[in-house]
Parts: C-alpha cells; structure tokens; sequence
C-alpha cells in the first residue's frame, strides 16, 4: 500500500540551544511524504530541493522499519515535498521527519501513538547529525502546532497551548545555515538568559519571540534587522527563527497585507499559527 504522511512548519520562540529548552509555535506550511515500498531500488526524491542530502531520508525509513520490527524491503520510493525551505531555520529537518515516518508507518498499516513517532523522528535527526539537541521543540511544533515548550535533554513536553489565530510572515534569504559550524560555545554562554524567557514564553510568547531572536542573532552573526523593521511596523514579536537565516514576524490576523504596505518588506513567506491538534 502507498502511505501519504504529511507534517508543518514551526517558528521559533526559544532556541534550545543555550539551556536545552526550546519553544516553538507550530504554523500552516506544509510538508507531505509519498511512499511506496515497491520495485528493487531504494529511491528517495526532495521536490522542493533537489540537490539536497538524502542520507536523513534514507535514515527515517530504515528506522521506522526497525521500529515496527519490520525487514526493510528491498525497493522502495519516496517522495518528500515541502513549503518550508531547507536549512533556514524553519524546522524542515523536524517535518520531514514527522511527515517520513507518518508516511511509511500508513504504508505498513502500524499504528504509532504520536508522540512517540515524533520521538522516533528526533532521534532519527539525531542519527543523521543535522540537529544539536535533537530538536524535539521543533518536531512537537510542526506535530502538534500551538505553542509548545519541550525540554530536549529528556524529549518531554513541559508546556502545550493553543494562541489563537495570527499571520505569520516569514524572511528566508537565499544561503542555508547548516548545523555544523554554529559558534556553539557563545549559544551556551547564553543558557541563564534563555533560562528566563521560558516563563515569560507562557505568558508573552511573543516578546519572548523577540527578545530571543536578539541574543541568537547577536550572538551568530545574523542580520536581525528585518525583526526590528518589523516591531516599528506593528508586529507583535519578531526574530530570528532556529539558528536562521530565517526571520519570523507575528501580526494580528487579517493584518499581513497591510504590514507589507507599511514596512516595505518584499518577498516574505505567507503563513498563519496552527492550532493545537491533538
Ligand atoms: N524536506 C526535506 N526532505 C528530506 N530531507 C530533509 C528535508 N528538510 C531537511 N532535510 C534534511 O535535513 C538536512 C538539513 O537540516 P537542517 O537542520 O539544516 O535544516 P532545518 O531543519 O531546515 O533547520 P532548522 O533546524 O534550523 O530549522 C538536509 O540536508 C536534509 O538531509
Ligand atoms: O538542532 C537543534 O537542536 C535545534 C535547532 C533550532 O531549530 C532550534 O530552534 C531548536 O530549539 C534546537
């Protein structure tokens, strides 16, 4: 049988790594997974990003298998197609994952509770190398949308809420940043300081947004003035997204097209919060 797994996107509002707690909002762009075990080849095709490494791909369905307790066939396609750009600091990695798994697990009829599927992709990340803490912040956001606090150094939950609706709007410049090369020794230095914002990230999820994207632009070298043109338009939080080059901007609903009148900014992403799903 073919499975279609589908999975989103998340913006950051706390970077976990600093001091292993991360927080995301989970948003409407989407990411879906085709697979058919078939044929005598192992095939794996990224639509939306041709060129890009397959091995975590790759990596997803050999361990989906192993977890069903399954011989991986001989032959297999898979085909992955995403809204969320590659290494932006999107979480493309997370709901690729999500939506690979979920893809595979229909093929074969296995039923999975869902957190422990998104466990399985954060540990499948963590095989393929492309995360640091292993990212369960982003992989519960684009899973489970709402806004979403995880503790990464145990893979748990610590906060799980529904925002309401807003328009998000995204900067996604043109160069990746990958996870290899990230000045990981100055992020850490940042620990107490992100310690702070997971409280205020359940009361002012927003500032937190803001004020986080801050540090982690401050500290990395990222541009963030794309967040600050955003605040003197009437954005209600703003900043970098993940290690970036991302920038998320949060606006009231129904306002995107306004604040694009009024900032000038071009080229943005179009997207919107995605509520708690169960
Ligand atoms: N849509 C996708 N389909 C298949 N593999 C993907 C996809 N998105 C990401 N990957 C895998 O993850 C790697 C990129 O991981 P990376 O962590 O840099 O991206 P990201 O998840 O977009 O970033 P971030 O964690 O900062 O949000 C790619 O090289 C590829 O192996
Ligand atoms: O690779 C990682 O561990 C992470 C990547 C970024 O998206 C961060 O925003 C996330 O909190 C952790």
């Amino acid at each position: 049988m073919i499975g279609k797994g589908t999975s989103y996107g998340a913006v950051s509002v706390i970077n976990a790594m600093p001091c292993g707690i991360g927080s995301t909002i989970g948003i409407t762009l989407r990411t879906t997974a085709v697979f058919n075990p078939c044929g005598q080849t192992r095939d794996v095709g990224i639509s939306n990003d041709p060129s890009e490494n397959k091995e975590m791909a790759r990596i997803c369905v050999a361990e989906a298998y192993k977890a069903m307790g399954m011989e991986e066939p001989e032959g297999w396609l898979l085909n992955i197609s995403s809204e969320i750009p590659i290494s932006r600091g999107l979480k493309s990695s997370s709901s690729a994952c999500n939506a690979i798994l979920s893809s595979v697990l229909l093929a074969e009829r296995f039923d999975m509770e869902k957190v422990d599927k998104i466990r399985l992709g954060v540990n499948c990340a963590r095989k393929a190398k492309v995360t640091v803490t292993g990212a369960f912040d982003d992989a519960c956001g684009c899973d489970l949308g709402g806004l979403v606090i995880t503790d990464n150094r145990k893979d748990t939950i610590l906060f799980h809420e529904d925002i309401g609706e807003y328009d998000v709007l995204i900067y996604s410049p043109k160069n990746k940043i990958k996870k290899t090369g990230l000045p990981l020794e100055e992020l850490r230095k940042l620990s107490s300081r992100s310690e702070k914002l997971v409280e205020l990230a359940k009361t002012d999820p927003f500032k937190a947004m803001t004020e986080n994207g801050r540090m982690i632009a401050a500290v990395s070298g990222i541009d963030n003035t794309i967040a600050e043109i955003a605040l003197e338009n009437g954005a209600l939080g703003a900043g970098v997204s993940g290690s970036g080059p991302a920038v998320a901007m949060i606006l009231e609903k129904g306002d995107a097209e306004n604040f694009v009148e009024r900032s000038g900014l071009i080229g943005l992403i179009s997207s919107g919060t995605r509520g708690v799903q169960e």
